[in-house]
Parts: C-alpha cells; structure tokens; sequence
C-alpha cells in the first residue's frame, strides 16, 4: 500500500485569484501525469480547497445594513451541483486508492452511495513476485471447472518486433491514430473501432501485418481450448486506448455499437499491452448482463508489455485507475483490443463510429502501418510465452465500512455504486 502524508486542512476558504472549477481542472491536470508524491498531495489539497471554497455573500439586512461579520461571511459553495459531486468523487478516489477508504465514508454517504469498488480493487496490490506466477500447464485443464477464472494471461506473447511494430503505431498519443480520430481520455472521445473478416490464408489481405496479428491471437491453441466457441468467430473488432496513469474505464460490458439496440456480447474480448509505463490493472468480474447480484469475485491483470490479456466476452471489467503516481513522467498505458465475433454488423459511415469497415485503401499512417505486409510474423506465440495466474480478488464490492457485498446484499441501483472513474 502507498504511504501517504497527510497534508494540513487548507486555511484558505474565500477564493480570490481562481475559481473553485479552476481548482479541479488544475487539480485533475496535475494528478494524470503526476510522477511524485507533492504532486499529489497539491492534487488532494485543491479538492479540499474547491470542496470548502467559499464566497463573500453580499446578503444584507432586511433594511439595507450589511449583515454583522460572521453572518456575512455565510458560506456559499462555489461549484455547481454537478461540479461539487465530481469533485467529491475525485477527492475520495484519493482516499481510497491509498489506504483510506474510512475517510471517503461520510463524503460517499453525502453522495447517495451505498456500496463502492472494494478496497482490493482501488487501492489493488501492486505486481509482485508472489503475483501472477507461472501456473502450472496443468492448471488450464480446469478452464470448464466453475470457480476458473473468466481470464486468461499469456506473457511474452508478442515478439519484440511486433511490439516495436505496434509502438510506432500507437505508442506516441501525438501519433496519427489518434489524432485522426480526435482521440482524448478526459472527458473522453465519442468510441471508434474497425472491423476484419477473419479470412482464410488464401485471402489477399493476409499477409498485412494486423490480419497476421489478428491470426495469432485467434489461432493461439491454449486460448481455443479454453474458449472452444472462438472456432465460430468470422468478425474481429479492434480499438485502442492510450491512456496517462490514472485514468481508468468505468466497469462495462464489451457489446456491439456500445449497446445500441440491446447489448450483444463478443465470443471473446483480448488485451495486448503495448505500453505498461504507467496505468492500473485490467479487472475482469464474473458478473455478467443478466446477473442479480454484483460480481462477487474479480480477477486483476496488471499491464506489461508483450502481454495477451483473454476473457469471456460477456463478463464485466474495466480498468482500474493507476493508484499513487506514475513510475515513469508522462507514462502511457497502451492496449490493442480485439472483440472475436461471430455475428457482427460492419457499419459504413463516413464518420469514426463503432464497428467501421477496416480502411483498406487508406494511407493514414496508422493505416498504412497495420496493413504493412513486410514483417512475416513467425505462426504461434513466442518461444518464451508463459500462461500467468490472474490476480484473484475476493471482494469486488463493498459497503461503504468495507465489509463485503455479499450475494445476500441486494442489487444496488447503477448511481448508488461508486467506482471512482
Ligand atoms: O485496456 C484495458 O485493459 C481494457 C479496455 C477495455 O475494456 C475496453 O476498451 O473495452
Ligand atoms: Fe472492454
């Protein structure tokens, strides 16, 4: 767990030189690419500040006279309704993300929460040598066993010249794929995603670097026995996401154009982490769309390069905000998704949207670059690809005391589960 120095309660409570959402702006702007524990503690500090701003009120006496000193200086918040609740928010993901979860109580209570992210998730154990070791290959034969996980872990899957590949496609937020979209994570851009035919190697098009990617990753045996419907899949889905430390995902369930017209599930949802130099882990749940309780276990992926990440495509999961600051200044977490389907509509529009055909004949960079037939990717995983244990979780939830949202709890509303992000 982080330690954390607590700093002194603000003194200042009337605001003269910036208002109190310019407090929060600068404050958030901070906490993303925040690389040391001051900065962080600035971040803690102007949420306080913002949160107890107060205006000199110009109430006077029913006659005119200005009211006496102490009334005058009646406490008039500065944020709007909405920007006091985001901030409040903000304020006790600090709390909880760093051993505080006590202290974020009273503010949560005020916020109409009754049940929030567990301790285990928002303040997650940090990767370790006891984490995630090598599971032994006979541990996949449980894979039809209930209590496996939804999950699955492959290190090393990707080849160093595929992961230098990739960095130059997505490795640097400036670069082309995301700036030809409008790319942004807060608040965040409207979701785009291409789609492939998964076609027989005779096709022309498979010799392109992400059909052979793609190939890889559908073909991987150890993923086809433990999800033997990914033989069905004739669609692929890809997006990305390239991310500062601590920005998070809200849990969600993968669905085709994001759940318009009812939420359909991919056969299987895949990670592969391009750049691990900042950013929270992957967290999978077994709750699923028709579930009548909250995930009662969770399964925690922490990014690291050339890593395959695999799940059950209708579980849901998200991305738990980077806790503390970031090891590296300006660090990205970058992930390439790829949703297998077996049905999936292709919508061509002129527009970035869900699910647009993969732009064969352009020559954006990013394009041009994924459809690139020069590299031969060598067929099957690397030679040192090892299947890691998930880090299992045993309390997704829990009330705002931090006991655990059992399945005896009942089903909270959606607004009345705090994440944090
Ligand atoms: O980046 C990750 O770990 C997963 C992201 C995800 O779930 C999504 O983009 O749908
Ligand atoms: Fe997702």
């Amino acid at each position: 767990m982080q330690q954390h120095r607590e700093v002194p309660y603000p003194v200042m409570t009337t605001i003269k030189t910036a208002t109190a959402q310019d407090l929060c702006t600068q404050a958030r702007s901070i906490w993303l690419e925040a690389s040391s524990i001051e900065e962080l503690d600035q971040v803690e500090q102007l949420y306080r500040q913002a949160l107890n701003s107060k205006q000199q009120s110009n109430k006077t006496t029913h006659d005119g006279r200005p009211l006496k000193k102490k009334k005058k200086r009646t406490a008039i918040a500065e944020l709007s309704a909405v920007e006091y609740r985001k901030a409040g928010e903000r304020l006790s993901l600090l709390y909880c993300q760093s051993g505080r979860a006590q202290k974020a109580k009273k503010g949560l209570e005020y916020l109409g929460f009754t049940c929030r992210l567990s301790q285990q998730v928002l303040d997650y154990p940090l990767p370790s040598k006891h984490n995630g070791k090598s599971r032994k290959r006979t541990a996949t034969k449980q894979s039809h066993s209930k209590s496996a996980p939804p999950c699955v872990i492959y290190d090393n899957f990707l080849y160093d010249e595929e992961l230098e590949h990739l960095k130059a496609i997505f490795g640097d937020p400036k670069a082309s794929y995301w700036s030809s979209h409008s790319y942004q994570v807060e608040p965040p851009s409207p979701y785009f995603s291409y789609v492939l035919p998964l076609l027989p190697k005779s096709n022309r098009r498979s010799k392109s670097f992400i059909d052979q990617l793609v190939r890889k990753v559908w073909r991987l045996p150890q993923l086809n026995s433990k999800f033997p419907d990914l033989s069905h899949a004739t669609h692929v889905e890809m997006w990305a996401h390239n991310r500062p430390h601590a920005s998070g995902h809200q849990m969600h369930f993968d669905s085709d154009d994001e759940g318009r017209g009812g939420v359909r599930n991919p056969i299987i949802s895949t990670i592969l982490y391009i750049s691990a130099d900042g950013g929270g882990p992957s967290l999978v749940t077994n709750q699923r769309l028709d579930s009548s309780n909250l995930a009662h276990k969770g399964w925690l992926a922490h990014p690291k390069t050339k890593r395959l990440v695999a799940f059950d495509g209708r579980v849901l999961h998200g991305v738990v905000p980077g806790k503390g600051f970031s090891r590296q200044k300006g660090g990205r977490r970058v992930t390439l998704m790829f949703a297998f389907w077996k049905h999936i509509k292709v919508r061509d529009e002129a527009t970035p949207g869900s699910s647009r055909p993969f732009p064969i004949e352009s020559e954006d960079q990013w394009a041009a670059g994924l459809l690139d037939d020069s590299l031969t990717l060598k067929t099957g995983a690397s030679a040192d690809m090892k299947d890691q244990d998930p880090i299992e979780i045993d309390a997704v939830y829990e009330n705002l005391d931090g006991r655990h949202w059992t399945r005896h709890n009942d089903m909270p509303d959606y607004e009345q589960v705090f994440q944090g992000f």
